[in-house]
């Protein structure tokens, strides 16, 4: 699904104006039937208490008609107009008009005004910004956005909490609604996925306001979200004559004295993933340890018992997976630095890896073309320095990809592969897997499908996908606290069977079927 950015909205919201011969008061109609019916549908007409808080743009706009189908439908509301601007939008006006010929009025709140009452059964509408916020909002509106945050009542915003801003990062925290529903009209926006204000936002939902399909479906944007529908178009069949070799040949280099549980984690995913053969190269210490608890994986040796001091094999892999459990030893830095150099593979890079590529910036210019780097936030920071927000991050992490050609991985609750210009967000993964080695096992899975031949980025992608699915499979029998990297791996052959079940039909059509 594509996330376009607030330009690209206003742009489909004129083309289809255009295009329908509509006024754009009709659009803004229909947003407001679409939120009315999703609210009544829930609320069956139920007597809660609705304060729906408006400012004077078309978020308030949406909210102003929103509160008229609310008030026809004889629910109980209280409308309030956040009077942050003199400029309102005309189809704010229009809609401010039709609610008062219901003799409905707004209390117009001003700087200088007392905050509501609001109970904590109470349903809040936030419509006091939307996609137009071009700037903090002034101190008393701050007032009134904490207000809400912290009144018990279950939040509902329109479109976006008011205060995120859709395209850039926030720069007063305390200026944005904390909403626990977020109804966002034709598409969600790249914010609900950043760590930053991610925690904005508890669920959200896409609503269709029927923007011009056309335009939508050729308009490229800087990132997609990844679900199973993007990933099915990636997925390469097993062949009926096919052989291990046909399955490529993933070689996992790492470890160290106290660290081969992370090789055989990485190994034995990379397995699970459906590559043909695997090979572990590991410091001695690693032989016996691997060769009892993977009796299908292949073992190599470095001359050391301890470290890895030389990495040098007699075969060759399809993709080489390297980083996990190393260290940063002097030693283990010249035998990585030596093996890039002469290397000319593909490469998967994770952990202590990447903490020496950090160290030593020269080396990123030796990775071979496409290489997948998988950092998590602390070992991305090393890699390109800190960053002012979660924008400027990704803003960085691009000009990384196109420099050194490779794609990196950002881990974290949604995981964004960057390739280029252009970022996946992943939408699978739980806080379960915040747990010891669950990275090991992302290099593995990623290591395993790039052997098979999926292309780098594919093999990022899809990597990811399967590897927060197996998670979110694995917690239903665990739970998220139990849950531990081996589960990953238990359970990626569910997420690989998942991709092709067909959704649940709902009861009701059950029953039909049945009849
Ligand atoms: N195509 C769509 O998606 C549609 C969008 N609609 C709604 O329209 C919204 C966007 O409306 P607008 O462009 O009017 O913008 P907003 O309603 O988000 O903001 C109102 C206006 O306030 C001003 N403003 C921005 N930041 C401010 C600040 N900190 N302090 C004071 N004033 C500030 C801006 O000039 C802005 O236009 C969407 O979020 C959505 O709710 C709907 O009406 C239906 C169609
Ligand atoms: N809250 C979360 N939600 C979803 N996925 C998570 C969450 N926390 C961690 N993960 C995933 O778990 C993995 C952790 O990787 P990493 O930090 O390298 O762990 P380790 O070094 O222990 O192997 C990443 O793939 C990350 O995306
Ligand atoms: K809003």
């Amino acid at each position: 699904m594509k996330l376009y950015s607030a330009k690209q909205i206003y742009k489909a919201d004129q083309i289809s104006i255009k295009k329908e011969e509509i006024g754009s008061n009709e659009l803004m109609e229909r947003a407001a039937l679409q939120l009315f019916n999703w609210m009544h549908l829930r609320m069956q007409g139920a007597p809660v208490k609705i304060h729906l808080f408006c400012g004077i743009g078309n978020n308030g706009g949406d909210g102003i008609a929103l509160a008229r189908h609310l008030v026809d439908h004889g629910y109980n509301v209280e409308v309030y107009v956040v009077n942050y601007s003199e400029k309102r939008s005309k189809d704010f006006l229009i809609n401010l008009d039709r609610l008062k010929d219901r003799k409905v009025w707004p209390h117009f709140m001003n700087s200088d005004d007392e905050l509501p009452q609001i109970g904590g059964e109470d349903i809040i509408v936030d419509g006091i910004f939307g996609i137009g916020l071009n700037r903090t909002p002034d101190e008393w509106v701050v007032k009134i956005i904490q207000h809400l945050n912290n009144s018990k009542a279950f939040i509902l915003s329109i479109d976006i909490p008011s205060g995120l801003f859709t395209d850039q990062g926030p720069d007063n925290f305390q200026a944005i609604i904390k909403s626990n529903y977020v109804l966002s009209f034709q598409t969600p926006k790249l914010v609900f996925f950043l760590p930053e204000t991610g925690t904005f936002i508890e669920q959200w939902e896409v609503l269709d306001i029927g923007l011009d399909p056309e335009y939508l479906r050729v308009t490229e944007t800087d990132y997609e979200l990844i679900g199973k529908n993007e990933v099915l178009t990636m997925y390469k069949p097993r062949e009926k004559y096919g052989h291990k070799g046909t399955y490529g040949h993933s070689l996992i280099i790492g470890g160290s004295y106290g660290k081969i549980g992370s090789v055989c984690l990485s190994s034995r995913a990379a397995l699970h993933a459906g590559s043909g053969l695997v090979t572990s190269f590991v410091p001695k210490i690693g032989y016996s340890i691997l060769q009892t608890s993977l009796p299908e994986v292949m073992v190599l040796t470095d001359t050391d018992e301890n470290e890895l001091t030389d990495i040098k094999f007699n075969l060759e892999p399809s993709v080489i997976g390297v980083g996990v459990g190393i260290g940063t030893s002097e030693v283990t830095i010249k035998a990585l630095s030596s093996f890039l150099k002469s290397n000319k593979l593909p490469l998967v890079i994770d952990a202590d890896a990447l903490n020496i590529l950090s160290k030593n910036k020269a080396l990123l210019k030796d990775l071979s073309e496409d290489s997948i780097l998988t950092p998590h936030p602390k070992e991305l920071e090393r890699l390109i320095g800190n960053w002012k927000d979660d924008f400027e991050k990704l803003a960085k992490v691009k000009e990384f990809s196109k420099k050194y050609k490779c794609i990196v991985v950002i881990k974290g609750a949604h995981t964004i592969i960057v390739h280029g210009e252009k970022g996946y967000v992943n939408t699978t993964g739980n806080p379960g897997m915040a747990t010891a080695g669950s990275g090991d096992v992302l290099t593995g899975i990623i290591t395993g499908l790039r052997a098979q031949g999926y292309p780098a980025l594919d093999a990022a992608i899809f990597g990811v996908y399967l590897h927060g699915r197996s998670g979110d499979i694995a917690v239903e029998s665990t739970g998220f606290q139990s849950l531990t990297a081996s589960h990953l791996i238990a359970n990626l052959a569910g997420a690989f069977i998942d991709l092709f079940k067909m959704p649940e039909p709902p009861e009701v059509e059950k029953e039909n079927q049945q009849n």
